[in-house]
């Protein structure tokens, strides 16, 4: 099977969050069940410097008012075919918000033109390649799904995945003109979202499947308090709505040969990630004390990662006797406040803020704890990578944290199942009281031991999810991949 990605950031070139990590691994984990994935990634600076000796497969005079080309190539394994528009791309830093940390003005026509240009090759504009489905990764692709349906093709097929419903990509009706979308695509059937365009609500409602990243965010965004507006929309098309849960990349997250880490382990050998501990101590600058618990948290600084919740709880922790590491970086406030509570407590909080790939790893390869407190998470992966590097996950029980992890209550320790703790409601009181859980636990060593292994030996991988993305895609094309394992 022939399957064309559509993502606007891909690890390891560009990585702002969790979308690059899973458009990143998937063709790999695919690539073991018969499917072809190839990724169409815009041309940042930071993309188009690592294609080296790329194959120019197309030539575009007129995208959108500008000039670009397809490039192919194949970096750090991935296949990728690059959107070479300087004009639309070849900006500097992230890539989506200017060097003032706002949204670049032209975003409508930036990903627009990526989705038309998706949509283009479905129709077989590069010769010889011709994928049978279209993956679309929010809402930057969110178009896709609608260029498809009022397009010449019926056979071309479109899965639409949802990472987080927060961000739909909504834009005035004034850009509809300059979509190259037939007038009746401006309807509830179409791109109309609210009097304006939206391009994610575009690609739940036109795309064939739509899939989002767990079980229960799949049933959370059908009520209005997750669906930001689109629940109305998905309950219309429940059949075709699917949770599938994200796994990781246990080659670049393997604590075993992790070049980021100060020292390897395995699941025998946890004990050697006190030499990591106490690196992660004198990186964030706190005391280096190899028995004080320490907390961590790898997180864009935000209010759905319920961030104002911990820093609520700051004070606390302290003086329970814990520590705390904060990487992450988002709104000013939610930062002033934790390097508030680094100030206030030297030695036990400490925060770096800014995004730091070699460090995400070395938290999880040396911190006790990693918290998770989000108030909504599709899926979460930090929790994911807290499991396999013996980091024990203090996260809200909401979204994929609640698919992921089994809270250390009584029962669960009984039956020898738990792997983190959960709290609910995402309030600072429940928060806290889930801290104090977690303390009492890692004072009883056995236990604690007990679930950090439990944790590393459980399945992350994507092998399960790897198989349902298949089988959604053959259903699509009318195969049975498991008559047709070879197709
Ligand atoms: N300052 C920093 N320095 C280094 N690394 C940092 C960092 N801040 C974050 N990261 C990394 O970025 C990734 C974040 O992924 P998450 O899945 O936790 O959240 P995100 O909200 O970005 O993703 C959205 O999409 C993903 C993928 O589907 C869903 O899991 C999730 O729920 C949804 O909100 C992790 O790899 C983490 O280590």
């Amino acid at each position: 099977m022939e399957v064309l990605s559509v993502a606007s950031e891909v690890y390891p070139l560009i990585k702002t969050g969790g979308l690059a990590d899973v458009a990143g691994a998937l063709p790999a984990a695919l690539g073991e069940r018969g499917v072809t994935m190839r990724i169409l990634v815009p041309g940042y600076p930071a993309v188009t410097s690592k294609l080296k000796g790329g194959r120019v497969v197309a030539e575009i005079a007129d995208l959108f008012g500008v000039s670009a080309r397809l490039v192919a190539g194949r970096v750090a394994g991935l296949d990728l075919i690059v959107l070479d528009a300087p004009a639309l791309y070849d900006r500097p830093g992230n890539p989506y918000v200017g060097p003032e940390g706002w949204d670049w003005p032209d975003n409508w026509k930036r990903f627009a033109a990526l989705s038309w240009v998706a949509s283009e090759l479905g129709l077989g504009l590069v010769e010889g390649y011709r994928p049978q489905v279209i993956h679309c990764h929010d809402w930057q692709a969110g178009l896709v799904p609608a260029y498809v349906k009022y397009g010449p093709s019926s056979t071309l097929k479109t899965v639409m995945t949802v990472h987080n419903m927060a961000f739909q990509g909504t834009f005035g009706a004034d850009i509809f003109a300059q979509l190259r979308l037939p007038d009746h695509a401006f309807s509830v059937a179409g791109v109309e979202y609210y009097g304006g365009v939206g391009y994610l609500k575009a690609g739940v409602e036109c795309a064939d499947v739509v899939t989002t990243v767990s079980p229960t965010y799949a049933a959370e965004i059908r009520t209005a308090e997750f669906g930001m507006g689109l629940e109305g929309l998905l309950n219309n098309r429940i059949a075709t709505v699917h949770g599938v849960l994200n796994g990781i990349d246990l080659n670049a997250w393997d604590p075993s040969t992790d070049p980021a880490l100060k020292q390897n382990y395995t699941t025998n050998t946890t004990h050697l990630r006190r030499v990591n501990k106490a690196a992660l101590q004198e990186a964030f600058g706190l005391d280096l004390s190899p028995t004080a618990p320490l907390f961590a948290v790898v997180s864009r600084l935000t209010w759905q990662k319920g961030m104002d919740l911990l820093a609520h709880c700051t004070d606390m922790l302290v003086s329970e006797g814990a520590q705390l590491a904060v990487l992450g970086s988002g709104d000013t406030e939610l930062e002033n406040n934790l390097r508030g509570a680094a100030m206030r407590h030297p030695g036990q909080v400490g925060i770096i803020t800014g995004y730091n790939e070699q460090l995400s790893h070395l938290i999880q390869g040396g911190a006790d704890v990693i918290v998770v407190p989000s108030r909504f998470e599709p899926c979460g992966l930090t929790q994911l990578y807290a499991l396999r590097y013996g980091c024990i996950p203090l996260v809200a029980r909401v979204g994929g944290l609640n698919d992921t992890i089994i809270d250390a209550n009584v029962a669960a320790l009984e039956a020898g199942v738990a792997t983190g703790v959960q709290f609910a409601p995402a309030t600072e009181h429940a928060l806290g009281d889930a801290i104090r859980r977690t303390l009492a636990l890692y004072r009883d060593d056995k236990t604690w031991k007990k679930i950090q292994r439990r944790g590393m030996k459980s399945d992350v991988s994507w092998e399960t999810s790897a198989g349902r993305y298949a089988d959604l895609y053959a259903t699509l094309i009318g195969l049975d991949t498991h008559d047709h394992p070879d197709d």
